[in-house]
């Protein structure tokens, strides 16, 4: 049980005769009552084990007699033995060692005990099923099989938890759990046996420093207990009217309870019947949640847990034991139509939060959000926020409660911060970047995030295109690229892109014509813009990478060299291996999504290059998205789509002429449908607008 209580009230010492404020450095570090907190532990060692003490694991000598026949039923409570001792068996399950101790585990793990690797004849340290290792999970079950696997005993060997047994593997039926599972008594009680009191006047003013009234206080029936000279407030749990559980706080703010009393909300009568019901972490939140008006709330009586649990499922309700108190009210619950979770906003109480919305369900939770209580600091529960704030501002607290998140379910609000950062432009680039051809200035802008396809007929210069619009994109805003461009080789690569840098032919012969070539140092200075500006994603071997292996290698480049945009040139460079019952097109449809998730995720442009399949009758005109072979989800899935065509004809027209036919543009912020005209330069690779925006006419 993890309780944490940290009120900055001053800390008060009762006594039965009177009781004594001290400032919070004397209560700390000079406590006239040394002995204090022993003698409230050895008082509380009346009441803090859940179960009753057994016998099993005490620490008398081992002993040499011969182990006692343990009893048919298959469990023992309380065996009188000093250690768990190994079970002679006269069966002919004798002659069967695994047999048994498969029956054996099944046993133990129908009673929650995990048995996966318990080996016979050792210890072995589980986690409890009962207590689940309290708040720290730890793995404090001994449990001890017996070398022949016919018998098992169990100790766990917290304080507070205490559960012990026995059992063999061929005693009584299969149905362990009801045989196995201590038979928890609880226990009936009564205020008169428990021996509490009404609060005496200190206890009341110690209260109205908490600004809970002497009203609030009678109304949920806070009482005092005495421990001989000691007084500890008592905090009555009922249902129903009658008292089920009594919870205590001592002057160190330690917490224990009625042992063998059933778990349930404090204040729980309070909730039967609303529509509404609020949920806090202690029986102070709760007082202080009545001074603000709301008695429709309980608090937890365990406290909270120190995180999240790493279990997605959650136990069954017979093993949660650690949220009993919530299935014990289950019906209300149900019946609430929302659940205000108003938990400390410390993280074990925003993972408190979380585990009770696992369980009640969160489309019905809500949760709150705990004001500021100085510059610095935040209220961090009900109680600090009516002793800080007052009643009105905690009931503005509630008031102002929030839907509970759940994953993968959201608002236009979460995203507020973004649709600033769109509307007023500061994150740059996000209504696209142009290409340096202003003539397609209107038709497609490069957006961070999205994917552009790429196609046209073989050798219509999609990659000469490509190269240089990235080289524009570096120019106009430095950008830089990770490329996967299977086809080229590096240095062909490295020769197309230094001409369009640097605007000068690499070599002379045959198409450098008389321009000059690029020099010595133009081309050293070009190494390093182009080692600066590009990472190369290649697969040396003789394999084909798949779409995976290049976006990991393209989110290590974002990582690590910060790139805006990925080429993948061409599609079937990659390996398409599909299992046998995917059709190419859901294969194609994958394959788009994982680059589409990369493309946002890391706000990096994609273009990627698909061939169109094999035109048949084709007359030489730009073909359309829709020919890409492989499926229609290039298409469906792009977000731009561009089609590059030139003309080859030189009686059609000019050869250099190359057509851009944007033909998709999803967002409209981005471009839209239309043609663009740019002119080639064979010599340096370059491209510039067209003044003829005219396509060549096609001979048919
Ligand atoms: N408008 C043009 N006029 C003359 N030659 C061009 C033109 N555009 C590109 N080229 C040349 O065509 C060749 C192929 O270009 P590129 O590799 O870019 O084509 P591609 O469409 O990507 O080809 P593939 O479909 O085979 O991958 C290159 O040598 C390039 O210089």
């Amino acid at each position: 049980m993890r309780l944490r209580y940290s009120h900055t009230l001053r800390p008060l010492l009762f006594t039965s005769s009177k009781l004594t404020t001290m400032t919070t450095q004397t209560f700390f570090h000079s406590s006239p009552f040394p002995n204090l907190k022993n003698t409230l532990f050895s008082q509380r060692h009346r009441f803090p084990c859940h179960r009753p003490f057994f016998t099993v694991f005490c620490s008398k000598p081992i002993s040499r007699n011969p182990p006692l026949p343990l009893r048919t039923n298959g469990y023992h409570g309380a065996s009188q033995a000093s250690i768990p001792r190994p079970v002679q068996l006269e069966s002919p399950v004798e002659k069967n060692m695994e047999l048994q101790l498969n029956i054996l585990k099944k046993k133990l793990e129908a009673i929650g005990v995990e048995t996966e690797m318990c080996e016979p004849g050792q210890y072995n340290h589980l986690l409890c099923p009962e207590c689940l290792g309290g708040d720290q999970e730890e793995r404090s079950l001994s449990l001890y099989i017996a070398p022949d696997g016919g018998s098992a005993a169990w100790n766990c060997f917290r304080g507070k938890c205490g559960w012990k047994g026995s059992t063999q593997a061929f005693a009584g039926s299969n149905s362990a759990r009801t045989q196995l599972a201590p038979v928890k008594k609880i226990r009936k009680i009564t205020e008169e046996e428990l021996e509490l009191e009404p609060l005496c006047d200190e206890l009341v003013t110690y209260f109205s420093e908490r600004l809970i009234s002497k009203q609030t206080l009678e109304r949920n029936g806070v009482k005092q207990r005495k421990y001989d000279d000691q007084i500890v407030i008592a905090f009555p749990y009922h249902q129903n009217g009658g008292l089920i559980s009594c919870k205590y706080r001592d002057i160190n703010k330690m917490f224990w309870q009625e042992a063998n009393t059933e778990k349930i909300f404090y204040g729980l009568d309070d909730i039967v019947g609303h529509n509404d019901i609020i949920i806090v972490e202690g029986e102070m939140d709760k007082l202080a949640m009545e001074e603000a008006g709301f008695f429709n709330c309980v608090s937890v009586p365990d406290g909270a847990p120190p995180s999240v649990s790493s279990k997605e499922e959650l136990p069954p309700q017979d093993k949660d034991k650690k949220y009993q108190y919530l299935w014990n009210c289950k019906d209300e619950l149900k019946k609430a139509t929302r659940v205000i979770l108003a938990t400390d906003g410390d993280p074990p109480g925003q993972a408190l939060a979380e585990e009770l919305a696992r369980r009640i369900g969160k489309e019905k939770c809500w949760r709150v959000r705990w004001p500021r209580k100085s510059r610095s600091d935040n209220c961090k529960d009900a109680n600090e926020v009516l002793m800080y704030l007052g009643p009105d501002a905690l009931k503005e607290v509630i008031e102002n409660a929030e839907l509970y998140p759940i994953r993968g379910l959201f608002n236009f609000r979460d995203y507020f911060d973004e649709i600033d950062a769109y509307y007023h432009r500061t994150l740059g680039y996000d209504i696209g970047i142009s290409t340096g051809w202003n003539n397609l200035n209107d038709l497609y802008n490069v957006v961070p995030g999205e994917l552009t396809i790429v196609t046209g007929v073989p050798n219509s210069g999609k990659s000469e295109w490509i190269d240089a619009l990235l080289c524009n994109l570096n120019e106009i805003a430095g950008w830089k690229f990770a490329l996967c461009s299977m086809e080229n080789k590096v240095r062909e690569h490295a020769r197309k892109l230094l001409e369009k840098h640097l605007k000068k032919p690499f070599f002379n012969e045959r198409y450098g014509e008389s321009v000059e070539r690029m020099s010595v140092e133009e081309f050293e200075q070009g190494k390093l813009w182009l080692s600066d500006t590009f990472s190369l994603i290649r697969c040396e071997d003789n394999s084909l990478p798949n779409i995976s292996w290049v976006l990991d290698l393209a989110k290590a480049a974002v990582l690590r060299h910060g790139v805006r945009g990925l080429v993948i040139d061409p599609y079937n460079e990659l390996d398409h291996q599909r299992p046998p019952n995917q059709t190419e097109t859901e294969y194609v449809s994958q394959m788009l999504t994982l680059i589409k998730r990369f493309a946002q995720h890391h706000g990096c442009h994609v273009w990627f290059v698909a061939h169109p399949r094999q035109l048949h009758n084709w007359v030489g005109d730009p073909p359309n998205l829709y020919d890409i072979s492989g499926s229609a989800h290039f298409i469906n899935k792009c977000d731009n789509g561009i089609v590059i065509h030139r003309n080859r004809d030189p009686e059609s027209g000019p050869i250099d002429q190359v057509q851009v036919c944007v033909r998709k543009v999803r967002n409209k912020v981005a471009g839209t449908i239309g043609e663009a005209m740019l002119l080639y330069n064979r010599v340096t690779g370059e491209y510039t607008p067209s003044d003829n925006n005219r396509p060549a006419d096609r001979k048919r």
